[in-house]
């Protein structure tokens, strides 16, 4: 556990059950009416307890998601070939934990501490996302992971940038920059290989075969089955429903990955003409389930290499602190 010395703080806790009980009709009919606007809420403007509490997890799952996200590319640092590519990607997991960095930030600002955050990802109670609890077992991983996953984090990112809370949605204008500068060294890289020898187009072939699905998941259940979208539409956090991304992510990506005499892992794959949306296998949602709760294949290995980073660092973390807060409390 992180051992700082932190805890959810209890005036925090306060704070919220007070406010449930202010959830009062006239008050949430205005704060509905600054949505409908266009105004961004800020951190000390009246929210819904609802609101704050959806927000903290999706901002935190977010934020959990960069930091765990850079360990599969990271793993790849000492092995990209050539000096180029292995700066580059420095650069790349720099940003991505930066990026985790501004997205506790921007949650911290709604009452839950940083700290709260690392010990929910490290007990498993707060999820990250699917994508990365699988291993990136070749070069051709990493290609797909920069080109592709980047593009589907990009494709919600930009949606949920013109949302309704002010801090997250700052932070994901900054996000996109950088993302838009992975996503061009993850192109790069991808086709380099597309574009290789028979072995490099092959050894990207096969992570492509690996990674669709997960990357198909990636924007969350079907609408059908998603239990938090209702709300956070009306709320306009989420700017898109997640059957919306995911289509307009195979819009944007699937003819450039043809382009390239690649093929997908779904023979039902096609965009029909008279909708206009994108048909595609459903990909196996237990698996997916299975995933986000604890059950794939990499999730024990990155929780562990979170918890020697927590341990190895508590006593950074210990030297920066007042004197007066060095005292261990109880974790939450
Ligand atoms: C769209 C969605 C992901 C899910 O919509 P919601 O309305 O929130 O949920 P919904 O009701 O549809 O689902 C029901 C349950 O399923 C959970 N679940 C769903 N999908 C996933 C999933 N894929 N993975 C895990 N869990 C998932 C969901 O939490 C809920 O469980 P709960 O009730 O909490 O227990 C939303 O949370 C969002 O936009 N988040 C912000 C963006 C974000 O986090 N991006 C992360 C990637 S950043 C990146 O990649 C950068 C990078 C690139 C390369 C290298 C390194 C870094």
């Amino acid at each position: 556990m992180y051992g700082g010395g932190y805890i959810f703080d209890e005036p925090n806790r306060n704070q919220l059950r007070e406010e449930q009980q202010h959830d009062e009709p006239e008050k949430l009919a205005a704060f509905e009416e600054r949505i409908a606007k266009g105004e961004k809420i800020e951190p000390g403007d009246w929210m819904p307890v609802e609101y704050r509490r959806q927000l903290i997890r999706l901002i935190e799952q977010h934020a959990h998601s960069e930091i765990i996200g850079a360990l599969p590319e990271g793993t790849w640092i000492t092995r990209a070939p050539g000096f180029k590519r292995k700066l580059a990607l420095i650069a790349k997991v720099q940003d991505e934990i930066g990026h985790g960095q501004l997205l506790y930030n921007a949650a911290e600002t709604l009452g839950k501490s940083r700290e709260a955050m690392i010990n929910d990802l490290l007990s498993g109670k707060s999820k990250y996302s699917n994508v990365f609890n699988y291993p990136a077992e070749t070069w051709a991983d990493v290609a797909v992971i920069g080109f592709l996953i980047d593009a589907a984090a990009i494709v919600n990112q930009v949606a949920n940038a013109k949302g309704s809370y002010g801090p997250y949605c700052r932070a994901l204008e900054r996000i996109c920059y950088e993302e838009s500068f992975h996503l061009k060294q993850g192109h790069d890289a991808f086709i380099e290989l597309a574009t290789g020898t028979p072995a490099q187009k092959e050894m990207l072939q096969d992570a492509l075969n690996r990674w669709w699905q997960p990357i198909m998941h990636f924007f969350g259940p079907p609408d059908k089955s998603s239990s938090h979208s209702e709300k956070l539409m009306q709320w306009k956090v989420k700017m898109a429903s997640n059957d919306d991304m995911r289509n307009q992510f195979l819009e944007s990506y699937v003819p450039k990955i043809w382009e390239l005499g690649l093929t997908l892992p779904d023979p039902a794959l096609r965009k029909n003409a008279e909708t206009g949306r994108w048909e595609y296998t459903d990909p196996d949602w237990d698996e997916f389930f299975r995933v986000i709760n604890g059950g794939g294949p990499c999730n024990m290995e990155r929780l562990q290499v979170r918890k020697w980073a927590e341990e190895k660092g508590r006593w950074v973390r210990k030297a920066l602190m007042k004197p007066t807060e060095k005292r261990v409390l109880p974790v939450a």
